[in-house]
């Protein structure tokens, strides 16, 4: 089972060069350099010059680079798409995906213009519409075309389209959050949460990326270097639950189990689909051990 851990994605301005050049240094599974919503209107074509130079320059290391583009409704969008297509990211992220067409729109754009098949497309999932299409644009995820591989969730403009509270505990958004991770599942594709604005609230932090995990997000997106460590503590299984499913797994194994569905260990019951899960837990565990 291969994974790539994705407990951490750190955005940056792309007008910032600074932060573009100090995410090379921080432990974040991923950068999102961000052409959208953190860049002034009269420095896009700066930023989007800078970014393709930094993705092209390289240097990430084992970090996964993704470029996030200007939604498809605004002037930029189109020059963006170009840009990012051609600077060789992991992925694009594409913010306001409505729709599964959009997605459509923008495999086929990326085809014409013979982006790299490694490319991947993430897209933002934070609009009302998006959350009662979500089941359509995840299904966009098995047309090899459209790259479709995770959604992020953009819990501001989710709040803001809505007007919900971001209160602790995010009560009004659960439904939303766990259909987005629903259908993600369905369709096999990973998701992010979406980012905690309060930098000066390590606690609240805390809480909410507890919250991610046990939602069964794969991540969770930051804003801010200092909320890198916390986040990835949370997001990585304890030594315990690693020595937990590695237990599992050898019981399994066991040729006196072979034909058995369920086994007792530890006075628990265990089912050949904790079995499962116990092999999804090792394999991220190992990919995180193999980062160093
Ligand atoms: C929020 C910030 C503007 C704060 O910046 P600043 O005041 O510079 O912070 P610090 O002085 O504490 O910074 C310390 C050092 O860390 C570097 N830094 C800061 N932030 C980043 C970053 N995001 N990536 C890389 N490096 C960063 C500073 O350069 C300092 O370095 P040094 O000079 O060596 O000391 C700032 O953190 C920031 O801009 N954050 C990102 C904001 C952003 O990208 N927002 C858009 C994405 S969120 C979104 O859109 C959500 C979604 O769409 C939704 O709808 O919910
Ligand atoms: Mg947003």
């Amino acid at each position: 089972m291969t994974i790539r851990p994705r407990r951490s994605v750190l955005y940056m301005p792309g007008s910032n060069a600074r932060a573009l050049e100090k995410a090379k240094t921080l432990p974040a599974d991923g950068v999102i350099l961000d052409l959208e919503d953190s860049v002034a209107p009269d420095a896009k074509e700066g930023a989007r010059k800078q970014v393709v130079e930094t993705v092209k320059a390289g240097g990430f290391g084992a970090r996964e680079v993704i470029i996030r583009v200007n939604a498809v409704d605004t002037p930029w969008h189109a020059d963006d798409l170009t840009a990012a297509a051609q600077a060789g990211a992991d992925a694009i992220l594409i913010p306001k995906v409505q729709s599964a067409e959009t997605l459509e729109m923008i495999g086929r754009r990326l085809l014409d213009m013979h982006t790299p098949v490694k490319t991947r497309v993430w897209a933002m999932i934070e609009s009302p519409l998006a959350i009662f299409n979500i089941l359509s644009i995840a299904a966009e995820a098995r047309d090899s075309e459209a790259r479709l591989s995770c959604f992020v969730l953009g819990t501001n403009d989710l709040a803001k389209d809505t007007r919900a509270r971001l209160v602790p505990g995010r009560a009004p958004m659960l439904p939303w959050l766990t259909t987005v991770i629903a259908a993600a599942r369905i369709h096999g594709i990973e998701v992010l949460d979406g980012v905690y604005n309060d930098l000066g609230n390590a606690e609240g932090f805390a809480a909410e990326c507890q919250q991610g995990v046990e939602l069964g997000m794969d991540g969770k997106t930051l804003i801010h270097p200092n909320q890198i460590e916390p986040c990835n503590t949370a997001f990585s299984p304890t030594a315990a639950e690693v020595e937990w499913a590695r237990k599992m797994i050898a019981a399994f194994d066991l040729p006196e189990n072979k034909s058995k569905g369920v086994v007792s260990i530890d006075g628990r019951m265990v089912e050949r689909l904790h079995a499962e899960m116990a092999r999804r837990t090792v394999a991220i565990a190992e990919a995180i051990a193999a980062r160093g």
